[in-house]
């Protein structure tokens, strides 16, 4: 049997006396794998994404997903709290009281593995906008989490660091088994994934190989 990085079930969720967002939604990811999550302004990808971390509760339905979850915003000054790159990475880890040594480790390896190590002493301010993804990445390395959610990551970014970070994401999921789901609006994204789904209005209305669902995607923007 496959195992699973996600798993949802009939989910269903509906914002404080509105209309329900997400309607039945049912998908699977097999852990390892880099899935993308597409669909028009409005259609509930963030929303989906919200849910599966934890920070919505759903009105009805299933979820399971790995732990740690790592979560990735579109800006990444909404996500960094600290003054400098390598306290910015360290900053889950003291939240969960490690001791300094293990901290330390983890912080050097997790910027290691998004090329950041150089940057560890340097101040936020004043880091690129692609620099500033992969630092919060790094965080969710350092908390060695299983599955990272990516909230249009790469929507402030010019095309070249856009698809350096896709990259990175695919080298990282592939190296370390994590499971992750990428929200974009960027078809030349899909190019990198293992699989995708289109949400449109709250419903899943297609799902799985990335080159027919960019097609479609391609046809319906022509
Ligand atoms: N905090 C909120 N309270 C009430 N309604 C909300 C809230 N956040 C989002 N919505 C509504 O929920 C629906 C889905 O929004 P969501 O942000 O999930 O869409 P999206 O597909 O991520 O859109 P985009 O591509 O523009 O980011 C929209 O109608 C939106 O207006």
């Amino acid at each position: 049997m496959v195992e699973l990085g996600i798993k949802v079930k009939d989910l269903n969720f509906r914002w404080a006396n509105g209309d329900f967002v997400i309607k039945s939604c049912s998908l699977e990811i097999p852990k390892g794998e880099l899935w993308m999550l597409l669909g028009t302004n409005g259609s509930g990808k963030s929303t989906l994404l919200r849910l599966l971390a934890g920070l919505l509760a759903p009105e009805s339905g299933y979820i399971q997903v790995l732990h740690p979850v790592g979560f990735v915003f579109q800006n990444p000054d909404h996500q960094l709290v600290m003054p400098t790159v390598g306290a910015d990475v360290a900053f889950g880890l003291v939240e969960e009281k490690l001791p300094i040594t293990i901290v330390r480790a983890r912080v050097q390896e997790a910027l290691k593995e998004v090329n950041l190590l150089s940057l560890q002493k340097r101040p936020i301010y004043g880091l690129s906008g692609g620099q500033k993804q992969r630092i919060a990445i790094a965080g969710a390395l350092a908390r060695q989490c299983k599955l990272l959610l990516l909230d249009e990551p790469t929507a402030l970014l010019d095309p070249d660091s856009q698809i350096q970070l896709v990259k990175s994401v695919r080298q990282l999921v592939d190296k370390q088994e994590i499971t992750a789901l990428w929200v974009t609006h960027r078809l030349d994204e899909l190019d990198y994934c293992d699989g995708a789904f289109l949400l449109e209005k709250g419903l899943l209305v297609d799902r799985g190989e990335p080159k027919r669902l960019k097609k479609r995607l391609m046809r319906l923007r022509e």
